[in-house]
């Protein structure tokens, strides 16, 4: 039988391409008994040339499939360059790597019922869904091969492959590092895209009652804007500071607010796809009428950002929490993250760091935990947060050197 692994790197890119997130841990346990420690992490930021044609491939622009594999592959020797430099002051080397990749297309499955298939009187579901499509880069081949570490990725597929959406897949790890035995808890990520994991109090065994799903825009809308409105000088709002010198215009935020995804009920997955370049061009046309300052339109995005994660919990779960704990570069920002306090109090919002679990690294680590598991032959889905139809399974596929 395969030996445990021990020490694992997980690798971590997400929709906002700020870099690549890589976390060295100690892992041992199953679930229940799950225990994670961080040895070291760093992010290291993509070169420039890199990061900008993977936003205009996520953007669209056409790209021969030589120059697809290309970018791959440059994208797989960053990725295996963050593993080495994550390690390398470490007396033991990884044992394996849980590598997510580059997202740079995610379509959610789409269900068409009758109209898709309008001849089929035998209607099988199967008939009637569209599957995800979800289109990670940075091949787990080549990271194997050039780290000569074991590695896993491609972790979506599986779960797509039976009518899932694919993401958010950091949940079930929430359930192990963050549930609470009497507490009910929202992990809320902001990345590029926000997402939450809802933990009732409940032993960590129950996993039927935890939901989750992408809440929307975390600080893809922000930083595009930032980048416009600063002509390419910067890349995000540091600590939220522009749009605290604003004032959201409310009525914009309400207007946005009736976008159907917010309404749509989860399980429900987006990306740059959707809350990309098209809908901020759009956010800065209706907000012509209102002669806004930059500032203010900052303000009103962060507004839209925070507004819409606490719609989402009013409309989609069977309670508010008790505590809601922020993770993902969103929750540096600290005037979203006192307009989340605000429209959240009296419920504490407070960091994971606060609990002990880095809220930078989450979800580099989470990405270590699916490969371990993956190996172990331990589930990684949770079925009612994606969707996917049977039981849960073990995600990715495995490379070994
Ligand atoms: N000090 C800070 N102040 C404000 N915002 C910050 C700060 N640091 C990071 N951010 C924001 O966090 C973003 C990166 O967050 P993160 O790395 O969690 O996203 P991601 O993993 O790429 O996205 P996703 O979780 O959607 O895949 C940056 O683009 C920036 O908008
Ligand atoms: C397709 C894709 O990369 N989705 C990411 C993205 O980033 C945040 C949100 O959208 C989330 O659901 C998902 O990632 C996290 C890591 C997840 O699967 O839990």
């Amino acid at each position: 039988m395969e030996k445990h692994p021990q020490y694992v790197i997980g690798l971590m890119s997400g929709t906002s391409v700020d870099g690549i997130d890589a976390a060295l841990v100690k892992i041992s346990g199953q679930q229940a008994d799950l225990n994670v420690e961080l040895v070291a992490a760093h992010t290291y930021p993509y070169p420039d040339e890199l990061r900008s044609q993977i936003l205009q491939l996520a953007q669209g622009t056409p790209l021969s499939l030589p120059a697809l594999a290309e970018v791959d592959d440059k994208i797989a020797q960053a990725f295996a360059e963050a593993a080495l430099a994550v390690q390398a002051n470490q007396r033991q080397p990884a044992d394996l790597i849980g590598s997510h990749g580059q997202t740079v297309y995610h379509r959610p499955p789409v269900n068409r019922g009758d109209r898709y298939n309008p001849q089929s009187q035998t209607s099988s579901s199967k008939s009637t869904i569209e599957l995800g499509y979800s289109l990670q880069l940075g091949r787990g081949a080549m990271i194997a091969h050039l780290t000569g570490i074991t590695t896993v990725s491609n972790f979506r597929a599986a779960d797509i492959a039976v009518q899932g959406q694919g993401a958010p897949l950091v949940p079930r790890i929430d359930v192990c590092l963050l549930g609470h035995p009497t507490q009910s808890r929202c992990i809320q990520n902001i990345g590029g895209i926000g997402n939450l994991t809802y933990l009732p109090p409940a032993p960590l065994t129950q996993l039927d009652a935890v939901c989750g799903w992408d809440t929307g825009p975390g600080n893809l809308l922000l930083d595009l804007a930032v980048a416009h409105f600063s002509e390419g000088q910067q890349t995000f709002d540091r600590n939220g500071a522009w749009a605290a010198s604003g004032t959201p215009c409310q009525a914009l935020v309400q207007h946005w607010l009736q976008d159907p995804y917010f309404a749509q009920t989860p399980p429900k997955s987006t990306g740059r796809e959707y809350f990309g370049v098209e809908f901020l061009d759009q956010c800065l046309a209706d907000a012509r009428a209102y002669a806004l300052s930059p500032a203010d339109l900052l303000a009103t995005l962060t507004e839209l950002t925070a507004r819409s994660i606490v719609e989402n919990y009013r409309q989609f779960l069977p309670q508010m929490p008790d505590c809601v704990l922020l993770c993902g570069g969103g929750s540096r920002n600290l005037y979203l993250k006192e307009r989340l306090q605000q429209l959240l109090a009296p419920r504490s919002v407070l960091t994971t760091d606060e609990v002990g679990v880095s809220a930078e690294f989450k979800e580099a680590i989470a990405f270590a935990v699916l490969g371990y598991w993956r190996v172990m032959g331990i589930p990684g889905n949770l079925p009612r947060v994606t969707g996917a139809k049977g039981q849960a399974m073990p995600l990715g596929d495995i490379f070994r050197v």
